[in-house]
């Protein structure tokens, strides 16, 4: 489990991350949005160890990362695609942070077959594409078989099938009951992985919420209706406070409403229905509507509110 308790950090006079708090929990994949610079990856290194917070405390397993006894057998990380010496073989490179971590050199084989570079293992990183090292440090941060996984936008420059393969790999952790947490830009990436999201903007939070909820919440939800009586349902329903458009085929749109809501108001005005149909709002339509007072990101100054 993660959990961010009133984490903050400045950087000079840059408030990146303003008093976070949320958990991550175990058997799910946690998506982490926000638009550029809401202090995602300033979050995750805080998480890692890699940045000090100015306020608050981030804690894997109830614990900071310095308090890990054997960090890589707990949380295993992917923050940048490089990993390792260009000039050093991918298994040399394993072996060595698996020595250095007392795990058994046994487990660089297992990683190298679970991230499907074992044929490429005597090669040197160098000759990698952009696609082999992000498996190469995924590989590295399973190397310790660990509980938590922090995934800084993994799948940035894959083709389809590396996405897909992370995808899965995610999906199949979370089912073991491994914690995943995971940045991303891509929305509808995230909407077919994450179980859970948590969006930021401007270093603070907006949602902490299932997938499930965020897309309920989204006034982008929307109704399609047919029936004979159209007319008469439109200004029914623009007097219950909805929004209603034309939509093909004589159909109405009602936005913002559910199945439930149109057809009860239909049948208590005893008009009838021929066709009734919710439409889920996507992932990105919900996001855009959460972080649009965020967008344009503008660094808070210290002093200012926000
Ligand atoms: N080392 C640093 N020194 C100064 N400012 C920094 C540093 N690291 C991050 N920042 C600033 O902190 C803010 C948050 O950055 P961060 O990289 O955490 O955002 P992000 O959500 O990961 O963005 P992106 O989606 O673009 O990767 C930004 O204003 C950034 O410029």
């Amino acid at each position: 489990m993660i959990t961010l308790e009133n984490l903050s950090k400045s950087f000079g006079s840059t408030l990146a991350v303003d008093s976070l708090s949320f958990e991550v929990a175990a058997g799910k994949v946690t998506g982490f949005l926000g638009p550029n610079g809401a202090g995602k990856t300033t979050s995750m290194r805080m998480l890692l160890g890699l940045d000090a917070p100015s306020g608050g405390r981030a804690l894997i397993n109830g614990v900071s990362y310095g308090q890990l006894a054997a960090p890589l057998r707990t949380v295993g990380a992917l923050l940048e695609p490089r990993t390792g010496h260009r000039g050093q073989r991918a298994d040399s490179h394993l072996c060595g942070l698996a020595r250095s971590n007392s795990i058994p050199v046994s487990r660089v084989r297992a990683v190298l077959e679970e991230v499907g570079l074992a044929e490429a293992a005597k090669r040197r990183i160098g000759t990698f594409s952009l696609g082999m090292r992000q498996r190469l440090g995924i590989a590295a941060a399973l190397l310790g078989d660990p509980e938590v996984l922090i995934f800084d936008e993994p799948v940035n420059g894959l083709d389809a099938d590396g996405v897909a393969w992370i995808r899965g790999l995610m999906r199949a952790k979370a089912a073991s009951g491994a914690t995943v947490f995971v940045s991303s830009h891509l929305m509808s990436e995230m909407q077919s992985t994450a179980d859970h999201l948590v969006v930021i903007g401007r270093g603070k939070l907006l949602a902490d919420e299932s997938m499930d909820n965020v897309l309920a919440a989204s006034a982008q939800n929307s109704v399609i209706v047919a029936s004979p009586q159209a007319g008469e349902l439109a200004t029914a329903l623009q007097r219950a406070g909805y929004t209603v458009v034309a939509a093909s085929e004589g159909r109405l749109k009602v936005i913002g409403a559910s199945p439930e809501v149109v057809g009860g108001i239909a049948h208590t005005m005893g008009v009838r229905v021929n066709e009734l149909g919710g439409r889920q709002a996507s992932l990105e339509q919900a996001y855009t509507e959460l972080t649009a007072q965020s967008l344009d990101y503008v660094p808070t100054r210290i002093g200012e509110s926000s």
